[in-house]
């Protein structure tokens, strides 16, 4: 794996609970249990969120590279405990249950009329599984809680070392947009929070609203774009020299990795391809003696590397592929036709995929900040990164 930074997660969604580790974080960066909650309740949630996000609790436990609410060099090891186990811990045992007692259970049934959209049915063709249960425990987003987790541990570095910030809003549910030109600032993440949808535009959420709304009483489901900023980024993450180390391609693979998202753009994206160049690119202007674009259509990246400006990213997510109103499917147990599974559900995850696609970038860019600044301390990754500034041409 490139880069400095290494995270993985472990657990299903009504497992016992999920399991996060980053590997590659200075010292001293001042961490605790309280600000993974923060963004854990954040990624909770939203109008059109499902029932299972109103009753769970993310419960977090950091169980390794902490103390005394700092980090101190190790691999940061988080739980987040599934509240939902009780109810599911003789079918979700990692060791063998006696077959009697698992028959006596509703929730082992076979789960075998795959959901078009969903991992159900290339997963069970993949493995080798005759119930999509095992697939539809991994493939679900009840993971993204684990990422978020660790997100929150690579918001604290990126603030620490570098003074960055990053936010997000969402921009687009179902055919409902914001306006061009909305753009939340470095601390309005609290203020973003508070609207139904995460839109920084109270008119736009109102649609937003009724359409989630519309969409649900009409047994249907509804997708989105949401657009993660990021404010306080020096020049030079990433590089324009081989192609993956450029800073855009690893943004697009980390929110691509997030599940639902079908399509990425960094800055104003596909509006950029229908444009002129002469309206295309950012200019560049000195003022006071410094040099800064007198736009953000590239969103921040020039070359695949950032160029100090406002870093801007999109993430398009599908509808969500469980349907109230079935879609049609085959039982793959008797081959006959039939409508997919459909058991309680998000109708519109894009709120809570917007505070997803924050943790993804935040991982990210600490580990392109790692890169360029190294730092065994988040100190002396603060000096280097002050260090390069200073000495920076052309400022
Ligand atoms: C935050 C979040 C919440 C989601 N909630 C649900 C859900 O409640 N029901 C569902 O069927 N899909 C949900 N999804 C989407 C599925 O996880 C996704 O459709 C599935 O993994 C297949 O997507 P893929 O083709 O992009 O891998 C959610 C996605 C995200 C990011
Ligand atoms: C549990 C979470 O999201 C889940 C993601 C998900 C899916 O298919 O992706 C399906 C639902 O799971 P369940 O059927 O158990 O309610 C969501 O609730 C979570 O985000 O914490």
């Amino acid at each position: 794996m490139l880069g400095m930074l290494r995270w993985l997660t472990a657990g299903e969604s009504h497992g016992q609970q999920l399991t996060a580790i980053l590997e590659g974080l200075p010292a001293g960066v001042q961490v605790q249990t309280a600000d993974l909650d923060v963004d854990l309740a954040r990624r909770r949630l939203g109008h059109g969120r499902g029932a299972r996000m109103s009753f769970e609790q993310d419960v977090v436990t950091l169980t390794g590279g902490v103390r005394h609410g700092v980090t101190q060099g190790g691999p940061i090891a988080v739980q987040v405990g599934n509240t939902e186990w009780p109810k599911w811990q003789t079918v979700m045992a990692a060791d063998p249950v006696d077959p009697e007692v698992l028959a006596g259970q509703a929730r082992n049934a076979p789960l075998t009329r795959p959901r078009p959209g969903h991992a159900d049915l290339a997963g069970m063709q993949k493995y080798g599984f005759d119930d999509a249960r095992p697939v539809l425990e991994r493939a679900s987003a009840r993971e993204t809680a684990a990422r978020v987790a660790l997100g929150a541990v690579a918001r604290a570095f990126l603030r620490q070392a570098l003074g960055v910030e990053v936010v997000s809003h969402v921009v687009g549910i179902g055919p409902v947009t914001v306006p061009d030109g909305v753009l939340p600032g470095p601390q309005d993440n609290p203020r973003v929070d508070e609207d139904p949808v995460r839109c920084a535009d109270p008119a736009t959420s109102a649609v937003m609203v009724a359409e989630v709304d519309d969409a649900r009483k009409n047994g249907d489901t509804l997708g989105g774009v949401v657009e993660v900023v990021v404010h306080g980024l020096p020049p030079g993450l990433g590089s324009h020299v081989h192609w993956d180390r450029r800073l855009d391609s690893r943004l697009a693979a980390a929110l691509m990795g997030v599940q639902s998202v079908k399509a990425v753009e960094v800055g104003d994206g596909l509006e950029t391809a229908r444009r002129r160049g002469s309206v295309a690119h950012d200019e560049i202007v000195s003022t006071d003696g410094r040099l800064r674009r007198v736009t953000d259509r590239a969103g921040g990246i020039e070359g695949g590397m950032t160029n100090g400006e406002v870093l801007r990213v999109r993430a398009a997510m599908k509808p969500i592929s469980t349907v109230p109103k079935a879609l049609a499917t085959v039982d793959v147990a008797t081959g006959d036709a039939a409508v997919a599974i459909n058991q309680r559900s998000d109708a519109c995850a894009v709120p809570r995929g917007s505070v997803v696609m924050e943790a993804m970038v935040a991982l990210t860019l600490a580990d392109a900040a790692l890169e360029k600044f190294g730092g065994d301390s988040v100190a002396e990754t603060r000096r280097n990164a002050q260090a390069y500034l200073d000495a920076l041409p052309y400022r």
